[in-house]
């Protein structure tokens, strides 16, 4: 087992590629803290999704606790720490995973919708990783921290001006943190999906057109599924990784590659 009693808490968890992550590490024996934020579950209808998750990794005999929070605010990130070492007495990974792409033209972006995509996606990821990595060094323990970057922090997408930065940010966050971290024995790494089939893209690949571009453009020939990402981010955040920090993972079926 890669993660055997370690404690992971992971962002963004009730669903898509956040509960993917929960779900493969607890298999992989770790007992897990679940981030999510309700609201937001609540826009795709999914309002008690974290109650599945929940039952997912119990009937795999691992524990976990909901903790639901808004990674946008400042207050969040030292929450879950404080709600994991009351729970399980420590931390030992995070999967920075939460985020958002509403999608829009540029050239009548509103303000609100910048500036939220950027505060969660962005400023979420860095005060949940900053109380992380407080919480590892004064553990003493070291630890790895694992955030769900993009394809999208490489290429462009006229519809997400607004999001393709912060993802370029979580990647240049992870590569400064494994830097400033490394000394604690503190890994920070990224992953970079491509087109991974979640809720947070099921509108945009509601249009068979677009959906039929990216299976054509993948050298794999589908859509990513979230659990082909968890497994790679379990492998970041496991000992069999203890000697990759500050590295970028593309999980893209080759899409990234693919010019011709
Ligand atoms: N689906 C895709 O094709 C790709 C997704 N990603 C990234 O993967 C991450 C997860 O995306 P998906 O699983 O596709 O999305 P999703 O929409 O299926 O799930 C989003 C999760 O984040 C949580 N969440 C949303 N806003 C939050 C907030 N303010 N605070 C705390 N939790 C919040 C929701 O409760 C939910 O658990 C995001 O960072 C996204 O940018 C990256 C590349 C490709
Ligand atoms: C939501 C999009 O389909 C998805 O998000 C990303 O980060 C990928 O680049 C895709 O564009």
């Amino acid at each position: 087992m890669l993660l055997k009693d370690k404690i992971v808490i992971v962002t963004g968890a009730s669903r898509g590629i956040g509960r993917a992550i929960a779900v493969t590490a607890a298999r992989e024996g770790a007992d897990v803290v679940l981030n999510y934020w309700g609201d937001n579950d609540a826009a795709y209808d999914r309002r008690p999704a974290i109650r599945e998750v929940l039952d997912d990794i119990a009937s795999l005999g691992r524990r976990a606790i909901a903790v639901e929070g808004n990674v946008a605010a400042r207050e969040t990130g030292p929450a879950l720490m404080r709600a994991a070492v009351d729970a399980f007495g420590r931390v030992d990974v995070l999967a920075s995973n939460a985020g958002i792409c509403p999608f829009h033209a540029f050239l009548d972006m509103p303000p609100e919708v910048f500036e939220t995509t950027m505060a969660v996606n962005l400023h979420g990821a860095f005060y949940v990783t900053q109380a992380a990595a407080n919480q590892m060094k004064a553990q003493g323990t070291g630890g790895a921290i694992v955030a769900t970057s993009s394809i999208s922090a490489l290429v462009g997408g006229g519809m997400q001006t607004h999001y393709t930065p912060t993802k370029a940010g979580v990647h240049s966050l992870m590569q400064s943190c494994a830097i400033a971290l490394g000394p604690y024995g503190i890994r920070c790494n990224s992953v970079m999906p491509g087109t991974i089939a979640t809720d947070l893209n099921a509108e945009d690949l509601s249009d068979a057109g677009k959906k039929a571009y990216f299976e054509k453009r993948i050298p794999l020939g589908r859509l990513g599924a979230p659990e082909d990402v968890a497994e790679c981010v379990v492998f970041l955040a496991s000992d069999r990784a203890r000697y990759v920090t500050g590295a970028a993972l593309l999980v893209d079926g080759g899409m990234f590659v693919n010019l011709q």
